[in-house]
């Protein structure tokens, strides 16, 4: 369609060409029939800062040179906090967090609840709203909860604020995570990264740490 024409677009359909069709997506608000299950036996006492899942990861990995290296820390129900400084190897536009990071953030803060259920999961669906730019050298404070568990599936929302916990919303996120298991990583990841990491027996127990039976 010329970029000029004011004809509204035709309804989504079987008709319309695939180049411009919507896609399907998941919605990332619970069902009605989802619970709200208790914090697992296992999961990390309220205050509990929780450790990297991986040295290596962007998200929270303490060995990664330009990753968020994001911190989490258990909260007192199903929820986490967790703090990003932006540093300039993260800029988007200048002097500006780039906005695809600070999904990362969201997506890493959301998908450590997972160590409140004791069990592994992967993102599925991430949605985020942009509110307002974030500078360099602030620090993103985020809190993030479970919204609801269906199944395999794990609703979740987070609110990023500029500078403390109560200061300016700049973010919101919402995500669908799936529970996998451990064999999710070992089967698909690098074989030489999976080597290294089940050699290094913390990085093993971390691993085991998580593992499910869904
Ligand atoms: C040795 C090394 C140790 C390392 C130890 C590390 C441990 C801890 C690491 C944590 C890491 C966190 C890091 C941050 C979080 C990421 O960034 S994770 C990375 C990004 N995400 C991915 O790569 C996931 C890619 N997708 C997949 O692998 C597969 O599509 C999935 C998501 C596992 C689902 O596949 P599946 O297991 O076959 O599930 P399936 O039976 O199709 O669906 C189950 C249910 O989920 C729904 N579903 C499935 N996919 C989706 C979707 N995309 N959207 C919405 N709903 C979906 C289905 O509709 C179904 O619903 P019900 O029918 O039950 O109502």
């Amino acid at each position: 369609m010329n970029r000029s024409d004011p004809t509204p677009p035709a309804a989504q359909g079987p008709d319309r060409p695939a180049a411009v069709r919507a896609v399907a997506l998941a919605p990332t608000t619970p069902p009605a029939d989802a619970v709200l299950p208790p914090r697992a036996p296992e999961a990390p006492a309220p205050g509990a800062l929780l450790g990297s899942h991986y040295d290596h990861c962007f998200g929270c990995g303490p060995q990664h040179p330009q990753g968020l290296r994001l911190t989490v820390v258990a909260g007192e129900g199903l929820d986490v906090t967790a703090e990003f400084t932006v540093r300039p190897g993260h800029q988007g536009g200048p002097g500006l967090a780039h906005g695809g990071l600070l999904v990362t953030a969201m997506d890493e803060t959301l998908g450590s609840l997972n160590w409140l259920l004791h069990s592994a999961a992967v993102t599925g669906r991430l949605e985020t709203d942009f509110v307002r730019p974030v500078p360099v050298d602030s620090v993103l404070h985020i809190h993030a909860w479970i919204t609801g568990v269906h199944g395999r599936k794990i609703y979740s929302a987070a609110e990023g604020r500029i500078g403390g916990p109560d200061g300016p919303v700049a973010i919101r996120a919402q995500g669908l995570f799936v529970q996998v298991k451990l064999e999710h990583f070992t089967t698909h990841g690098r074989p030489e990264d999976i080597k290294k990491a089940l050699d290094d027996p913390d990085q093993f127990k971390r691993a085991r740490a998580f593992e499910v039976n869904p």
